[in-house]
């Protein structure tokens, strides 16, 4: 065996790195000269930055890091009107007047999506070519989906991907029966607003928007509140859970702004907070899923309490003592969103559960569970055993459910995949450990 001193561990050294390098730059440079155009436009359009950079970062995806150190109250991006894509840039564009008859009335956010097809279809005639240049070019939301990953999906996540998908379907359809009107604009319509570029459209405003109330147009459809504007750079700011930012539209300066409310340390990545969501809804949502995000949850419903109250017990409840049960859960709005979570069972389902394990005697006293402390220790035994057999029971169709989709999906190649993968086993995580910690208190009154 050769021996190699520490000058070949140095050169191997020095050339990895050249090769680490190599991919760096030739991975940034694909987007380098986008976002170097994007820099000049915004700021020849009156954009301010606190010397923040886009930036690829390995776990997020592109992001904002920001070159210095930033303080709590420090205002890091401010985005004048004119660099808003809102409802009102597009009514007053070449294509308002269409927006204005148009039947049946749109939506916000279908107005949205059409501008920024016609926009991008006009490629470096369009004001907005800097920016459209820099949006992914498609996404990981439900509608990007293959079936084999909707399949994959636990339950309640999986009907509310069908029920996105099923919302953008239609959304296309209403718009399909008007969509010739341009045609004097754009004598090719029916190869621009296809299905496929709508879809990426809808997804670009879902995942993008930031907030902001719009004058309540009387020729858009009200029943979706015209809240939306895209807002070029701040839609580079990824998002955690961790962190608190001021993020509002300044009526007097008249820019959207976004203001810390922590410290962020130089070459840092700077995030904002977008809703305190679970993992299922990031997904829905914003197409990506956070590790050790502290809002997810796993949720079930009353019906799931009431399959796993012990037959003897569910004999003795007699038909009307579950029927009455359930009117009181329901009063308190207690049927559904029963979840556990990394810190064990909520509120809400260790309540449910306790009323469901209520006896004939002490079903008039209900309300005493409402005020949690302190605990009838007999009824919480009972209703820890109907817990215990609750998260069991999901556990072990949870579980088979990941070994499937661990075989199915393959996460090096989809990115999707690698989401719906790090769901179900964070999923998975929530359930073993909640079940420990239920165990782990029988064990301890046992040993009593
Ligand atoms: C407003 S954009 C943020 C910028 C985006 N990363 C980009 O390159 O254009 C929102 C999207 O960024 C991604 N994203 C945001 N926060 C993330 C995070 N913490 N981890 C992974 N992806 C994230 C998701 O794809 C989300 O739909």
């Amino acid at each position: 065996m050769t021996k190699r001193g520490r000058s070949w561990r140095d050169r191997r050294r020095k050339s990895k790195q050249k090769e680490e390098g190599v991919r760096h730059v030739t991975a940034s440079l694909m987007s380098r000269d986008d976002s170097i155009q994007l820099m000049r436009w915004l700021r020849r359009n009156g954009f301010r930055d606190s010397h923040l950079v886009l930036t690829d970062f390995p776990d997020t995806g592109r992001g904002v890091m920001s070159t210095r150190n930033l303080k709590e109250g420090d205002c890091i991006v401010s985005l004048p009107e004119n660099l808003l894509i809102t409802t009102t840039t597009v009514v007053n564009s070449h294509l308002g007047q269409y927006i204005k008859t148009w039947k049946p009335r749109l939506t916000p956010k279908q107005v949205l999506s059409l501008y920024l097809i016609a926009e991008k279809s006009r490629g470096k005639d369009s004001f907005w070519y800097p920016y459209i240049q820099t949006l992914p070019t498609s996404y990981t939301t439900p509608s990007y989906f293959s079936t084999a990953e909707v399949d994959a999906l636990p339950a309640l996540v999986r009907e509310a991907t069908l029920r996105h998908r099923k919302v953008l379907q239609n959304s296309y359809k209403s718009l399909q029966t008007s969509l010739h009107n341009l045609e004097p604009l754009f004598p090719d319509w029916k190869t621009v607003f296809t299905l496929k570029s709508y879809r990426w459209a809808w997804a670009t405003v879902y995942t993008r928007s930031v907030y902001k109330r719009g004058p309540g147009w009387e020729f858009l459809d009200p029943s979706d509140p015209d809240v939306y504007a895209l807002a070029p750079f701040l839609d580079m700011l990824n998002h955690s859970p961790l962190v608190q930012t001021d993020t509002d539209f300044n009526v007097s300066s008249k820019c959207y702004e976004v203001k810390t409310e922590g410290a962020c340390r130089k070459y840092r990545q700077v995030f904002i907070n977008y809703d305190p969501y679970d993992n299922g809804r990031l997904l829905m949502e914003y197409g990506f899923v956070m590790p050790r995000n502290p809002h997810s949850v796993v949720t079930f419903t009353a019906d799931d309490v009431v399959a796993c109250l012990a037959v003897k017990q569910n004999g003795l409840s007699s038909k009307n003592l579950l029927q009455k049960k359930m009117e009181l859960l329901s009063q308190e709005n207690l049927t559904v969103n029963l979840s556990c979570s990394g810190e064990g069972l909520s509120w809400r389902l260790q309540t449910a559960l306790q009323v469901l394990c209520m006896d004939h005697d002490s079903i008039c006293n209900w309300r005493t569970v409402l005020r949690q402390t302190p605990r009838d220790p007999t009824l919480w035994s009972t209703a820890r055993l109907v817990a215990q057999r609750l998260i069991s029971k999901r556990l072990e169709q949870h579980s088979s459910r990941t070994q499937v989709a661990e075989k199915i999906l393959d996460p090096g190649n989809s990115l999707i995949s690698l989401f719906i993968l790090m769901l179900l086993r964070e999923d998975l995580y929530i359930l073993e450990h909640s079940l420990k910690e239920l165990n782990s208190h029988t064990a301890g009154a046992l040993e009593k």
